[in-house]
C-alpha cells in the first residue's frame, strides 16, 4: 500500500494477492458478488454449502463498524450459482477513504466474479414512494464524486480499467428488465419502483432543505453507500444491478417532519428484507455465468 496522494490505494498486485489469500479459505469460485445493505444481510443465511471468511481474517481488509453490517464474506451456492456475499460493507462516514470503501469490489473481481449486485437501505425522496418500496437503480448521482471525492481519484492502473471511464449504463439494462419481470411474477408490482439513487457522505440524515435540494436534482432516493462500489465495478468491467429498500421517507415539508433514525432503518429492513431477498435470489437464478 502506498501513501503518496497520487498513488493512494491498493496496487493491482495487492488486490490479486488479497484475492488469492481469500480463495485459499474456500472451495467456492464465485461468479456473482452481492453487497448487502444495512439490515439486509439475511440473504447470506440462504446460501448452501457456506464458507465464511471474517473480514478480520483477511490481511489489509477494513472492518465493518456499523450496526446491521456483520463483517464477513459468505461463499456458497444460491439458486445453483456460485456466489460471494459481503455481509457488511464499508461507508465513507466510518472514516474510510473512498478507495478503501470500494476495494472489496476489486477483490471480488480478482476472485472471478462477472456480475455485482448491490443492495442498500435508502430514504425516499420521490413523494410517490412509500416506506417499504423496492427501488431498482436506473442510475445514480455521485454527489461526493461531483464534489471532488470520486472513488477513482489517484493514479490509474489500466489493468483495473481506463483513466476516464464512462459511467452511462452503469446499471445493466438486461438485469433491470429481468428483475422487473421477476418482480411482476412475484406480485411485487405495487411496491416496485425504478429510479435515481443519490449518495451523500453521511452520517447525518438530510435536513428538509437538503431533501428538497436532492429531489430537485432529480434523485428519487438517498443513501450513504453503493455509488463508489458501482463506479469501481463499472470501471473494471463488471455487470451491475442495484436495488434500494426504501426504509423511510425524507421530509420535504416542515409541516410533516420525520426524523429518520438508524433503528427505524433497521426495523423496516427486518420487516421487508424477505421480499428483497426473494427478488435478488430469483434474479441470481437467471444470470448467465
Ligand atoms: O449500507 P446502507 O447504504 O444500506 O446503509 C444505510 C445508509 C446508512 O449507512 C444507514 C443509515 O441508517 O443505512
Ligand atoms: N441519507 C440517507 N440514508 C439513508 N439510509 C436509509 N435511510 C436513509 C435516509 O433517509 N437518508
Amino acid at each position: 500500500m502506498t501513501t503518496d496522494q497520487s498513488e493512494v490505494g491498493y496496487t493491482f498486485d495487492d488486490i490479486n494477492s488479497i484475492a488469492k489469500d481469500v480463495l485459499q479459505k474456500t472451495q467456492h469460485r464465485p461468479t456473482i458478488g452481492i453487497i448487502c445493505g444495512s439490515g439486509l444481510g439475511g440473504l447470506a443465511d440462504k446460501v448452501d454449502q457456506p464458507d465464511v471468511v471474517h473480514y478480520h481474517e483477511i490481511k489489509e481488509f477494513p472492518v465493518a463498524t456499523v450496526q446491521g453490517h456483520e463483517g464477513k464474506l459468505v461463499f456458497g451456492k444460491l439458486e445453483g450459482k456460485t456466489v460471494v456475499l459481503m455481509r457488511g460493507r464499508f461507508h465513507y462516514y466510518e472514516g474510510y477513504p473512498m478507495w478503501k470503501v470500494a476495494m472489496p469490489v476489486r477483490v471480488m473481481k480478482a476472485m472471478g466474479i462477472s456480475t455485482l449486485i448491490v443492495t442498500n437501505a435508502a430514504g425516499g425522496l420521490n413523494p410517490e414512494f412509500n416506506t417499504g418500496d423496492l427501488m431498482i437503480l436506473r442510475d445514480h448521482i455521485d454527489l461526493p464524486g461531483l464534489t471532488g471525492e470520486c472513488v477513482l481519484i489517484g493514479r490509474n492502473d489500466e489493468r483495473f480499467g481506463p483513466r476516464f471511464p464512462a459511467t452511462v449504463g452503469t446499471y445493466d439494462d438486461q438485469l433491470i428488465k429481468q428483475a422487473k419481470a421477476i418482480a411482476q411474477e412475484l406480485g411485487y408490482g405495487p411496491v416496485l419502483r425504478e429510479g435515481v439513487y443519490i449518495m451523500i457522505g453521511g452520517p447525518t440524515f438530510e435536513t428538509v432543505a437538503e431533501s428538497r435540494l436532492l429531489r430537485n436534482w432529480g434523485a428519487d432516493a438517498v443513501g450513504m453507500s453503493t455509488v463508489p462500489e458501482a463506479v469501481v465495478a463499472k470501471h473494471c468491467g463488471l455487470k451491475v444491478f442495484g436495488i434500494s429498500l426504501i426504509t423511510d421517507m425524507c421530509s420535504l415539508s416542515y409541516d410533516a417532519v420525520n426524523a429518520t433514525t438508524h433503528e427505524e432503518v433497521l426495523k423496516i429492513g427486518q420487516k421487508r428484507a424477505g421480499d428483497l431477498q426473494k427478488l435478488v435470489s430469483c434474479l441470481i437464478g437467471k444470470i448467465q455465468d
